[in-house]
């Protein structure tokens, strides 16, 4: 035994699996005590590897050398996932034979068998022990084995789920989300960040109620999106499915030139991701976006009503229209943040947006027309900037403003308050539709005299 321990250390590699399985207890403790002196860089957690004696190691599934992980990596990734550029560990040379070979083949054929029986229940499901590199593998591996369920898009109409069944043999535990605890969550906990590993985050561009936003760099085509990530970690299946309605909402839709665009999402460490097109900026009360210019009022005017006619065609409702979700890129104004989206017929659940931009029936829970919710919503924000101030929460002003008395706007032509007073009529039915709103014949004016440009 000892001349295998001076063998181990000479070589800087460690098979400590065959040697603790060939060991009795008494021995293995001999074996760790002679190597931790003179080997002080390996830290190995012994008695998490003698747990996992019959668990396998992530080197026999992906062909890498036999060596154990270096410490360092696993606990710089476990306590810092922010940090990036963690150089990879040099694996050591291996000496090859074919019965080892042999062994970790047939090792892995047992280790998927046994998965195919398994998968469902790991799905999903935290390990348990943070302790073990190896669980932590294993448990990562087999969710990548059996990718999690397909989720039904309830923004998308089921035409053609007829000929093709997506979600096979699970339809009948799903009829809209798949059951509690099979959502994937784990992404991130074997330590492989798909943010970190595909995109070179370079700043905070946006905070929200519920999200951070970042602009970054992918790495693999050098462009740069945001990526919006949830703050609170969404421990819960329902807090989980919530969130992601967001994003089924947006790849339901499809891409317009007047809504932000989506390219993917992802769960990782609890968090939804949100890869997006990169704007420039909202047009956020707090960046001092004011304009006195009727054109310019008009021109956002148009451009969101365009995307609301686009989003209200395909039945839904947006319900959070207000500056802070306008987003600017090159001169086009564009719709975002789609975390109150809903559908018109009433068939989802309805979260109001932002109380300062809702309409007096949305208070009164009459939610008989939602997309009128949007004019009114829109009338508002644009009420918001020319303003030049923060529309109140609640007093005298928002009150007004909801029994639709608007202030008079002096510099604005009459034309176009009058515009605005109906977008916020307290009558929703009398509130022109966004299709109406985008043929009203005051854009074709303004686009006449130039002011549009
Ligand atoms: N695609 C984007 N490009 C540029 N900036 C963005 C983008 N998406 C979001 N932002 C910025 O991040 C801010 C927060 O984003 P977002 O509104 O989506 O988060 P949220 O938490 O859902 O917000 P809320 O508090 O309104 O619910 C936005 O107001 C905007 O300034
Ligand atoms: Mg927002």
């Amino acid at each position: 035994m000892k001349g295998s321990l001076a063998i181990v250390k000479q070589l800087g590699q460690v098979s400590l699996v065959s040697l603790l399985q060939q060991s009795s207890s008494e021995s293995k403790a001999q074996a760790i005590q002679s190597l931790s002196p003179s080997s002080s860089s390996l830290s190995l957690d012994f008695d998490a590897i003698a747990d996992d004696k019959d668990c396998i190691l992530s080197q026999d599934f992906f062909c890498t050398p036999d060596y154990i992980t270096p410490d360092g990596q696993y606990i710089s990734n476990s306590l810092d996932c922010n940090k990036e550029n963690i150089p990879c560990p040099k694996s050591p040379e291996k000496l090859q034979t074919v019965k080892s070979i042999r062994q970790r083949q047939e090792l892995a054929k047992d280790t998927f068998e046994t998965d195919e029986i398994k998968t469902e229940k790991t799905i999903g499901i935290e390990p348990q022990r943070n302790h073990s590199y190896v669980s932590h593998s294993v448990i990562a591996l087999r969710s990548r084995v059996m990718p999690p369920p397909c989720i039904k898009n309830p923004y998308l109409n089921d035409a053609s789920e007829t000929d093709l069944d997506p979600f096979g043999y699970q339809r009948s535990k799903c009829a809209a989300l798949p059951p509690a605890g099979i959502l994937p969550t784990i992404i991130g906990g074997d330590g492989l960040s798909r943010y970190r590993t595909d995109f070179h985050e370079i700043e905070q561009i946006g905070n929200g109620n519920f999200s951070r936003v970042f602009k970054v760099l992918k790495r693999i085509d050098g462009c740069f999106y945001a990526v919006k990530q949830s703050t609170r970690l969404l421990h819960q299946d329902t807090e989980r499915r919530k969130a992601l309605m967001e994003v089924q909402a947006l790849a339901a839709l499809g891409s317009h030139e007047n809504i932000v665009g989506y390219y993917s999402s992802w769960f990782e460490n609890e968090k939804l991701f949100i890869q997006m097109e990169l704007c420039d900026h909202s047009l956020s009360i707090s960046r001092a976006y004011k304009s006195s210019l009727d054109g310019e009022m008009l021109e956002i005017m148009h451009q969101i009503a365009k995307a609301l006619q686009f989003i209200h065609a395909r039945g839904v409702a947006h319900l959070d229209v207000k500056p802070d979700n306008i987003y600017v890129k090159n001169g086009v104004y564009k719709l975002g943040d789609f975390g109150c989206a809903t559908l018109t017929d009433r068939s989802l659940p309805i979260e109001e947006g932002d109380a300062r931009y809702m309409p007096q029936e949305i208070l009164n829970d009459k939610y008989d027309h939602l997309d009128k919710v949007d004019i009114f919503s829109l009338g508002a924000a644009i009420y918001e900037l020319i303003r030049g101030s923060a529309l109140p929460d609640s007093g005298p002003v928002s009150m007004n403003l909801r029994e639709g008395k608007l202030p008079l706007l002096p510099g604005h032509s009459v034309q176009f308050q009058n515009l605005l007073k109906a977008m916020m009529d307290p009558d929703p039915v009398r509130r022109p539709s966004a299709k109406e709103l985008v043929e009203n014949l005051i854009f074709d004016t303004a686009q006449k005299t130039g002011k549009t440009q």
